[in-house]
């Protein structure tokens, strides 16, 4: 086939196309003007995802070439829907003015280039993130090959923050790392990527994981690479480091190049995680207990969104970091409660330190912007206000503090004063957006700047001054001077004056510029030189105001250590004032946390439960306690509680409250109950409630398996396992066995401490051989044939679990119900003589026995609440008989 003669792209096509081919797996953004425009597929894309018109713009290879633009004041909106929908975005900008292409040739293109890669991990825009959340990206390396010496590390950052992080971590653990880092992005070297063992966790990750080239995560060159972006000659002052841990660092950086090209972000020097530091809790676990985001995904009905009572972004990001990552080490967690108690002690203290954290800008993300050339006035105004809150709240705080508290005073009072003498000296009281609009500086910060202000304000009042003068000149009143952009200022008048004058005297003096159907315009030599002043003088203030914002921008990044850790400091010190404010306000108490085995819990509350309880104004929560210390004096290990109970008894929120007060304990926080005593918990596993893994191809029963097998395999003495209903998902025999035998293995194996949730009754006769595992129920009252819960965990084993009046309550078919009741009351008549159920052929069949039933109903039965009330005499009540007729009405209304 014959191609049909094309002809040649045009420069500013083949501009584009060669731009594009360099960045092949993005979106590019090419800037036009006022506009970024996309091209062929791109703009097919970008038009179907933000719902934007396409467009065309010439040809290409004979065919129209697909086009749309996004304005460059809107493009953050677009580039966060682009984000959010996967796509990574290569920002092209034009590197010239269009006068500058315009010298070298009619033909040339204005010359362009991708200034930034965006990329989920890589955002900084404020408009793009939420001021309370991280946004981390991450690169997972392994060293070593595939086999047994296989050596894995992370390296993380928040390049809006420049915090920078790194940890060792294994194949097991590496999952429960991510989940803790909670990643936007992660780098992974492509071997690893693609090695078989590792391809589920790669898919869960999603688009949020992806391959890099093997030589950016090179070992042997990692160290140099790092010390030449942090331009020091080598790392021995940064700490000790793996070889593993070195080349995530350095891969993280060489991507950070890739994506943010000529721009250098503020990092901060990598700061090393053990990973014994902190609990490990996998995905599953943090997923269950809903600790960032409930089961609905939101953050609404989480933990962190009851118990976060910070004041500024960085607070809020401190505590979802806290609270994704609970410390294992007494003495650490101690020195965090210290902070919160000086804070619940000093009422005044603490509300007028939240009041003024509350009024301090995010100075680390500012930093970010600013050190990336992304930033702009209000920016520095930004930092100058932070400066000046930090020196405040130093102030506030004084002396005598707990050690936290006093190492975030002196990084605070460590601020260079000089900076904020500068930023005060230098900025007015507000600023725009952008710096090239200008109008930031003091006056009176810089001679030249003031002069050039002063002419540009002194030729425009001598633009009005010359409407009059001209007015009077030419006795024509309704002469204005005007402005627009293309022609600057030009006298207007309408289209007689402007003819009469042309053809009088006035022709001398006005030069004609333009006609309209309305009106003539002119301009006169002193309004041209006028112009040309105002336009000189605007462009010298101007210049020197970019010049003036360049040099504060570098002063604040030349400062980045320091602001750095002043924002970490105010962060800690809204951590420790939120949590203090939580626990007096909800009447919260600072659990004792030791190296112990211990773990009671008196009168223990689930903090989001009871806040919906507090919310809907129904029933209070029913505090509970739980003990699973280990038993007597002899004892070794922590305790199981075998829980049985009815169905919506409050089995699950027992066991997840408890699993919620481990991880606010080891945070440092204070805990939702009357008083705690927790010995680290270093591992926390935590099943309760449906997995939904079911879209990797696994069924709920195999999922449950998984699970159950990771939990037996994995903990150790010091984990706390709590497990909801393990075997439901199974034939009852198999269930039980597996269920039985679990417990089993948690006792004699694990030896762990544990809350297991069943309906096995059977499984309470384990306590009988068992000698650290203890029964206890979910304590109900039975009314005619109906249950109350009372939601009281206490001593013994449930007899039964009222599976079928919470049906009826649920509203099954009272067909269904009463049809239940008979099968029940059969099976428990037989169980004790026949086990496998033969006798249900002794039932009669559900349509008959339902006709009967229904039959019988419809013939006699009165309305029982009718019949109730008329036989109370209110008279006669004593106050205890008056509640119980209550509950005895209720009832009988639900049965009706
Ligand atoms: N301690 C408590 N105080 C007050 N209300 C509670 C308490 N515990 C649970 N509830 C209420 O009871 C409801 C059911 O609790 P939960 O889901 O824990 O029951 P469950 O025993 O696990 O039920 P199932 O066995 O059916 O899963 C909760 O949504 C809550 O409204």
């Amino acid at each position: 086939m014959s191609a049909a003669p094309q002809s040649a792209p045009t420069p500013m096509m083949a501009q584009y196309i060669e731009i594009k081919a360099a960045n092949p797996d993005c979106l590019l953004f090419y800037r036009m003007g006022d506009f970024y425009e996309l091209f062929f597929d791109d703009a097919e894309e970008a038009s179907r995802a933000l719902g934007i018109t396409l467009t065309k713009r010439g040809k290409h290879l004979g065919e129209d070439i697909p086009m749309c633009g996004v304005p460059i004041h809107a493009a953050d909106d677009y580039l966060q829907k682009l984000i959010a929908l996967g796509h990574r975005i290569a920002v092209c900008e034009q590197l010239e003015d269009p006068a500058e292409a315009r010298k070298r040739g009619s033909k040339s293109v204005v010359r362009r280039d991708v200034v930034r890669l965006v990329t989920p991990g890589t955002i900084t825009e404020e408009a793009l993130l939420q001021p309370g959340r991280g946004n981390h990206l991450a690169a997972l390396t392994r060293l070593g090959g595939k086999g047994r010496n296989a050596e894995f590390a992370l390296a993380w950052t928040d390049l809006s923050t420049g915090t920078f992080l790194l940890s060792a971590t294994t194949a097991e653990r590496m999952e429960a790392d991510l989940a803790a880092i909670e990643p936007s992005e992660v780098i992974v070297a492509d071997p690893l990527y693609r090695d078989e063992a590792f391809a589920p966790l790669f898919r869960r990750l999603g688009r949020r994981a992806r391959p890099e080239p093997q030589p950016l995560f090179d070992a042997a060159t990692a160290a140099s690479r790092i010390a030449a972006f942090f331009e020091v000659g080598a790392l021995d002052g940064f700490g000790d480091f793996s070889r593993a841990e070195l080349s995530a660092a350095a891969a993280l950086i060489a991507y950070l190049g890739k994506t943010q090209l000529a721009a250098r972000p503020a990092l901060r020097r990598p700061e090393r995680r053990l990973a014994g530091e902190t609990m490990e809790i996998d995905p599953a676990t943090r997923a269950s207990l809903e600790l960032q985001r409930s089961v609905h995904g939101g953050r609404k009905g989480s933990l962190l969104s009851v118990i976060d009572r910070t004041r500024s972004g960085v607070g809020g990001r401190l505590l979802a970091s806290r609270l994704s990552s609970p410390l294992t080490d007494p003495r650490a967690i101690g020195e965090r409660q210290a902070s919160v108690s000086h804070f619940v002690e000093a009422a005044g203290l603490r509300e007028e330190i939240r009041r003024r954290l509350g009024a301090v800008p995010d100075i680390e993300r500012a930093l970010s912007r600013l050190a990336l050339d992304r930033g702009g006035p209000r920016d520095l105004l930004a930092i100058r206000a932070g400066l000046e809150g930090a020196a405040e709240i130093a102030g506030i705080l004084g002396a005598d503090l707990p050690a936290e508290l006093a190492g975030c005073t002196d990084a605070l009072r460590a601020l260079p004063g000089e900076l904020t003498e500068t930023l005060r000296m230098m900025l007015g009281e507000e600023a725009p957006l952008l710096k090239r609009d200008g109008g930031f500086v003091r006056e009176g910060a810089i001679r030249e700047l003031d002069e050039a202000r002063t002419l540009r304000e002194d030729a425009r009042r001598f633009v009005a001054e010359l409407q009059g003068r001209l007015v009077e000149e030419t006795g024509i009143r309704a002469l204005k001077i005007k402005h627009n952009n293309v022609l600057g200022f030009f006298v207007e008048m309408n289209e007689t004056h402007g003819k009469a004058l042309m053809a009088g005297e006035g022709s001398h003096q006005f030069i004609h510029r333009q006609t309209l159907a309305s009106a003539m315009r002119f301009t006169t030599r002193e309004l041209a030189e006028l112009q040309e002043r105002i336009v000189n003088s605007g462009e010298d203030a101007l210049r020197i105001e970019l010049r003036v914002f360049d040099e504060l921008s570098a002063a604040a990044v030349r400062q980045a250590e320091a602001l750095q850790a002043a924002s970490s400091a105010l962060g800690a010190i809204d951590v420790a004032a939120s949590l203090a404010e939580l626990a007096v306000s909800q009447d919260w108490s600072r659990p004792r946390v030791d190296d112990s085995l211990a773990f009671r819990i008196d009168g223990g509350r689930h903090p989001v439960v009871e806040a919906a309880l507090a919310e809907a104004q129904g029933h209070s929560f029913v505090a509970n306690d739980c003990d699973l210390s280990p038993p007597g004096r002899q004892a070794d290990a922590g305790a199981i509680w075998l829980v049985t109970g009815p169905n919506m008894g409050g089995k699950s929120t027992f066991l997840r409250q408890n699993a919620l007060i481990a991880i606010l304990a080891q945070i440092g926080a204070y805990v939702p109950a009357r008083s705690a005593h927790i010995g680290v918990v270093d591992r926390l596993f935590s099943r309760v409630g449906a997995s939904d893994e079911l879209a990797e191809g696994r069924s709920t029963f195999m999922v449950e398996m998984v699970e159950t097998a990771a939990i037996l395999n994995q903990s150790g003495e010091r984990a706390l396992v709590v497990l909801d209903e393990i075997g439901r998902g199974t034939a009852t025999y198999d269930g039980l066995s597996i269920a039985f035998a679990a417990v089993e293995h948690l006792h004699e194996v694990n030896r762990c401490r544990s809350l297991f949730a069943t309906h096995f009754h059977e499984m309470t006769a384990l306590s009988d051989r068992l000698e650290r595992l203890s029964n206890v129920t979910m304590r109900v009252k039975e009314w005619r044939g109906d249950v109350v819960f009372l939601h009281e965990v206490g001593p013994g084993a449930a007899d039964r679990s009222y599976g079928i009046q919470v049906a009826k309550l649920a509203g099954l078919p009272k067909s269904v119900v009463m049809r239940a009741k008979a099968v029940l009351a059969e099976l428990e008549r037989h169980d004790q003589r026949d086990s496998r159920g033969m006798f249900l052929d002794d039932l009669p069949l559900f349509s008959a026995a339902v006709r009967r039933a229904e039959e019988a109903e419809t013939r006699a039965e009165p309305d029982p609440v009718a019949e109730l009330l008329r036989g109370i005499d209110p008279d006669r009540l004593t106050p205890r008989e008056a509640l119980d007729a209550l509950y005895a009405l209720k009832s009988a209304l639900a049965e009706r």
